[in-house]
């Protein structure tokens, strides 16, 4: 289901400053990779290399996007963010503390928007709450206030089933705001909307990050939607995926703009983008070759 686009002035970043400033002092640094690399064990004993001397830091309320070809690593490295699984090598940490595991700091945003069906908007918000201990009124006052700031009042009642693909990754996000993490973690969470619901959801992602003030990491495989979102795009090779380039975005003040994406600036970054990843997705293409097919090819 297609929802209205929403109206512009309603929607508007509010501190486009940031977009201008991408640059920021590693001392600030939220979220800190240090020498990731992350093994999995295969059948017959042998190891797979996911991710391998990933350094990477995310500043205090920075947007950062990270693209790769597919099978790179991209969800993996945002589960060792998570804490849903541990590195092989080096280290992650928050606010300079080692990540262990699942925590209250951080959020996830699924491409599955993994609601509870019997629950409605409502007490799906309220799901994260629970575990922080509040009691039933502060919770649905607290769950309200998330409902609206995702553009869902009045939908407080619906269940899942009665709400369109939008509106749930809505609630979803809602949710994951709802326990004030300082981390908001995103696994292409607009990849299953149509076109239109998708650029809605990311001016009002943005509209959030502007007046929250998270940190965010966003993977996708869109470049248009990487640029559209990010202060900088982290380009991963294929696998083992690596930090093959971090791309600065500066699209310049984007509450002047008409249509951003038809700008001369964002046709550029997208260039840029879009050249650093043509090789990996060459590169990954190869990788998943046939073994038939590899020799033909070498022998060609
Ligand atoms: N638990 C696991 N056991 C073994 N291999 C795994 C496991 N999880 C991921 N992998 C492998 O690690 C590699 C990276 O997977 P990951 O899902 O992180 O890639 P991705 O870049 O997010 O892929 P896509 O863009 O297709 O979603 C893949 O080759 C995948 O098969």
């Amino acid at each position: 289901m297609t929802e209205k686009t929403p109206d512009p002035a309603e929607h508007s970043v509010e501190h486009p400053a940031k977009y201008a400033d991408p640059a920021r002092p590693a001392e600030h640094a939220k979220i800190s990779l240090s020498g990731v690399g992350k093994t999995f064990p295969v059948r017959g004993g042998d190891e797979f290399t996911a991710l391998s001397g990933i350094d990477l830091d995310v500043a205090e309320g920075e947007f950062l996007v990270v693209v790769g070809p597919s099978g790179c690593g991209k969800s993996t490295l945002l589960d060792l963010i998570g804490g849903l699984a541990r590195p092989t090598t080096g280290s992650v940490a928050i606010d300079g503390a080692e990540v262990r595991g699942p925590a209250l700091d951080r959020a996830i945003v699924f491409q599955q928007y993994a609601l509870f069906p019997w629950r409605t908007a409502l007490r799906n918000v309220e799901f994260g709450l629970e575990a922080k201990g509040l009691g039933r009124r502060e919770r649905a006052e607290i769950a309200r206030r998330h409902l609206d700031l995702v553009g869902l009042s009045g939908f407080e009642d619906r269940y899942p089933h009665e709400l369109s693909g939008g509106m749930k990754q809505r609630v979803a996000i809602a949710r994951s705001l709802a326990y004030d993490p300082g981390v908001l973690l995103m696994d292409e969470p607009f990849a299953a909307l149509d076109a239109q619901t998708r650029d809605s959801l990311q001016d009002e992602l943005l509209r959030i990050w502007a007046r929250t003030g998270k940190t965010v990491v966003f993977i996708t495989h869109g470049i248009d939607e990487a640029v559209y979102l990010g202060e900088r795009v982290a380009v991963l090779t294929s696998r083992p995926g690596r930090v093959k380039e971090i791309v600065d975005i500066d699209l310049g003040d984007r509450d002047e703009r008409e249509d951003l994406r038809s700008s001369p600036e964002f046709a550029a970054h997208r260039h840029r983008v879009w050249s650093l990843l043509k090789d990996e997705v060459q590169a990954a293409q190869r990788l998943t070759v046939p073994a038939p097919r590899k020799e033909a090819i070498r022998r060609g």
